[in-house]
């Protein structure tokens, strides 16, 4: 029985996963669940599951549960420290990185550096640490999987020996000469340019093929998600420049690719569904149901693909430039567009003005380097402070 931990259970990364492991009981034992708020719903959680421990990041939440929880057989952590404790003792072995954000980033260490399996939903955490991050797991020896569908899509399509050594693998021994990272252009593809500033967080959210929380719809609209998942798939897939190719494809059903040295593409496809992922790293490498359909290719007009338009998405052109900054500008990036998207989605600023507050910070916090975690949360905090002021800023000039 594998011991599992659940950090975000509320969310819908969380969801998916706890739907997956229904579908697979007997191979699994729910051990810890995280979140940060929502109480009523953890409450609900722990007592369906049979949760050993429980943690809400949140004191004020966490306080309520232990109330609401007192008597029942689920433990409530007290603490960060208890809670961190609690991922790196025996009683995990996987833990499922679905906390959105930079908060994600010292519980999913914490199961790095225990050698934990670590199922990587949280993109934010690996984009604000990188190379320090995948170091952690070398040393202690974490298998890290991409649970994000176009990593996990690559990591399907690679060959053995480089799902072996996942963030140090060495595409161009195994005759690879191209990792093709897809993305649907969100919900905002063919919106004129010139209407963006009018942009609502309901459009916003509104995302044409996956039902996924707030942040990452918005990034998917602004295609800051794609521009932070070719930071992740650097540093999982340990790639150069060259090495990898965005291409938008508005239908979701290819959910990324690998080309060959010999011309052959492997893709890896299915219905737009976290649960496929998820199923395919909770038990790998043996195959478990996810409970999603089949892919029914009669049903399928066509597979369309287009280069990205920078012009539109100013985001990603930013990311794919910090990638190559440097871990420092993949740390600031990361933390201005967390600010940037929480203003928008609290009306505070407008939808353009995501790009133009992340392109400031960067410009305003000038070169910067992070080689501990330490210099990661002070640029995080930098980031944060200086993102902080350009929103108030500008709600002062809307
Ligand atoms: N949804 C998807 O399809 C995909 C998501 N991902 C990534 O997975 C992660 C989760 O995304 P998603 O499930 O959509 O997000 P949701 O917003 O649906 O869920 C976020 C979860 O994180 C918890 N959380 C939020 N803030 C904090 C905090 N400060 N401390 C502790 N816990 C916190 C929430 O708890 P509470 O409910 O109590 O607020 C909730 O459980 C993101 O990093 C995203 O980029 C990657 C690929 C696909
Ligand atoms: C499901 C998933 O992995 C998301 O990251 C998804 O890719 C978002 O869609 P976009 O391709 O529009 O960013
Ligand atoms: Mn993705």
């Amino acid at each position: 029985m594998k011991k599992l931990a659940i950090l975000g259970a509320t969310g819908s990364i969380g969801s998916s996963t706890l739907a997956v492991y229904a579908e697979n009981i007997e191979t699994m034992s729910l051990t810890l669940l995280s979140a940060w708020r929502n109480v009523d719903k953890m409450v609900d959680l722990c007592r369906e599951h049979h949760v050993s421990y429980a943690f809400m990041s949140c004191p004020d939440a966490n306080a309520k549960l232990q109330q609401l929880l007192e008597q029942d057989a689920t433990q409530v952590l007290v603490d960060q420290t208890e809670f961190e404790a609690c991922i790196a003792s025996v009683e995990v072995d996987a833990v499922m990185a679905a906390i959105v954000g930079a908060a994600g980033l010292a519980p999913t260490l914490a199961a790095v550096n225990a050698g934990k399996q670590v199922f990587l939903a949280n993109k934010e955490a690996l984009v604000m640490s990188g190379a320090l991050f995948m170091d952690a797991a070398q040393r202690s020896g974490a298998q890290v999987l991409p649970v994000d569908s176009e990593h996990n899509a690559i990591f399907q399509c690679l060959p053995p020996e480089c799902q072996a050594s996942i963030g140090h693998c060495d595409l161009k021994k195994s005759g690879i000469s191209q990792l093709i990272l897809t993305g649907s252009g969100g919900p905002f593809l063919t919106t004129p340019i010139s209407e963006f500033k009018h942009l609502t967080p309901a459009q916003a959210v509104k995302h044409p093929n996956w039902s996924m929380g707030p942040k990452i719809s918005v990034d998917s609209a602004t295609m800051m998600n794609k521009g932070l998942e070719y930071i992740e798939a650097k540093r999982l897939f340990n790639t150069e420049k060259s090495d990898i190719q965005v291409l938008i494809h508005p239908q979701s059903v290819i959910h990324s690719m690998v080309q060959y040295i010999d011309g052959s593409v492997l893709a890896q496809m299915g219905l737009p569904d976290m649960r496929t992922p998820i199923a395919h790293v909770m038990q790998f490498p043996q195959r478990i149901q996810s409970g999603v359909a089949p892919l029914d290719f009669t049903q399928i007009s066509q597979l369309t693909f287009a280069a990205p338009d920078f012009d539109r998405y100013p985001c990603l052109k930013l990311a794919i430039d910090a990638c190559y900054a440097g871990q420092g500008a993949t740390t600031l990036l990361n933390a201005a567009n967390e600010v940037a998207v929480e203003a928008f989605l609290q009306q505070k600023i407008r939808f353009d003005q995501i790009a133009s507050i992340a392109a400031e910070v960067l410009s305003k916090c000038g070169d910067q380097h992070a080689t501990s975690i330490e210099q990661v949360m002070f640029l995080d905090g930098l980031a944060r402070h200086t993102a902080l002021t350009l929103v108030a800023t500008n709600v002062r000039q809307a």
